[in-house]
Formats: C-alpha cells, sequence, structure tokens
C-alpha cells in the first residue's frame, strides 16, 4: 500500500517493511441517522481506531478530532478520504506518530454515512516498537504482543480514551 510505503521511508524504515503488518483490511459501513437532539447522543464516543491504519470517507459532516483538548470539526472534501493513526502505528513508531483520538456526532437534518477501511495485523502477527526506532536515548515504549491479546484487551474496554 503506497501510503504506508510513504510513512515508512519518513519513519527510516525498510521497503515493504508494513507488508505482514497490514494483511487484513475490513471496509465498515457506519450509518448514523439523524438525531432530533444531538446533544443527546454520540454517533461513535471518543476513542482511538485499535488498528495500524484508517481511511475514512464522509459526505456527510460528522467527524472531530481532538487536538489540544479541544473537539476539531473535520471538514468534508469531495473524493477525499480521512486517514486516521491507530494504537498499532503509534506503537510500532514507538510513539513518533499518535494515534488520533476522534468521534463522530450526529445531526438533526440529515442521516450522514461513512465508509471506513481500517487495515490491521492478522491476529498472530507479533507487533512492537520497530529496532530502527528504538535505542539508547529512546527505548522501547511497548513489549512485544500479539495483536489478538490487544484487540481482546481493547475490546474488554481497557483502552484509556474510549470513554
Ligand atoms: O463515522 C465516522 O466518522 C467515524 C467512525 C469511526 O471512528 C470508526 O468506525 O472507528
Ligand atoms: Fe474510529
Amino acid at each position: 500500500m503506497r501510503i504506508l510505503e510513504l510513512i515508512g521511508e519518513g519513519l527510516g524504515l525498510k521497503e515493504g517493511y508494513f507488508e505482514e503488518l497490514s494483511k487484513r483490511q475490513a471496509l465498515v459501513v457506519n450509518h448514523y441517522p439523524p438525531c432530533p437532539d444531538p446533544s443527546l447522543d454520540m454517533g461513535v464516543p471518543a476513542h482511538c481506531d485499535p488498528n495500524l491504519i484508517t481511511f475514512l470517507q464522509q459526505q456527510v459532516y460528522g467527524l472531530q478530532i481532538l487536538k489540544d483538548g479541544h473537539w476539531i470539526g473535520v471538514p468534508t472534501l469531495p473524493h477525499a478520504f480521512v486517514v486516521n493513526i491507530g494504537y498499532q502505528l503509534q506503537i510500532l513508531s514507538n510513539n513518533k506518530l499518535v494515534a488520533s483520538e476522534h468521534r463522530a456526532i450526529t445531526n438533526s437534518e440529515t442521516g450522514r454515512t461513512s465508509i471506513g477501511t481500517f487495515v490491521s495485523p492478522i491476529g498472530d502477527c507479533m507487533v512492537e516498537p520497530t529496532k530502527v526506532l528504538v535505542n539508547g536515548g529512546s527505548p522501547a515504549l511497548y513489549r512485544a504482543f500479539k495483536y489478538q491479546e490487544f484487540i481482546d484487551d481493547y475490546m474488554a474496554e481497557k483502552d484509556p480514551k474510549r470513554h
């Protein structure tokens, strides 16, 4: 996947580094019907995606990201994808890249459909901070784990950023 190759290049990783880590792609369609009082209901509560990277398409506004303690709306752009960094990219990069905390709000006028492509490793794949970015001055911030272990914890809501 070209975008992962470019991210890898930016991090100083060897070509093809992400190949094993991006074997799964899940297409998820979210539909949010109009909500008479959006202040009462969040489309998707605040979270970071557990996977490697997500490509999201939205035609109706609703996605917001948390930046410096403020929720910022992501404008809709025709033919554009929003790229969300997931936890695995944060871990592999030893926090050089940080998973984006985001949420989806509803609106009272129109329904909204978003389409996400979630790229992730398979369950048995081992994940750990890449050796290239770990050294004396920058020790590994995470232990090695199987991706499935991470997902099991995430689903059990041990993610501190899931409210
Ligand atoms: O619908 C959206 O804009 C966000 C959906 C989302 O964050 C997710 O499915 O992980
Ligand atoms: Fe998400």
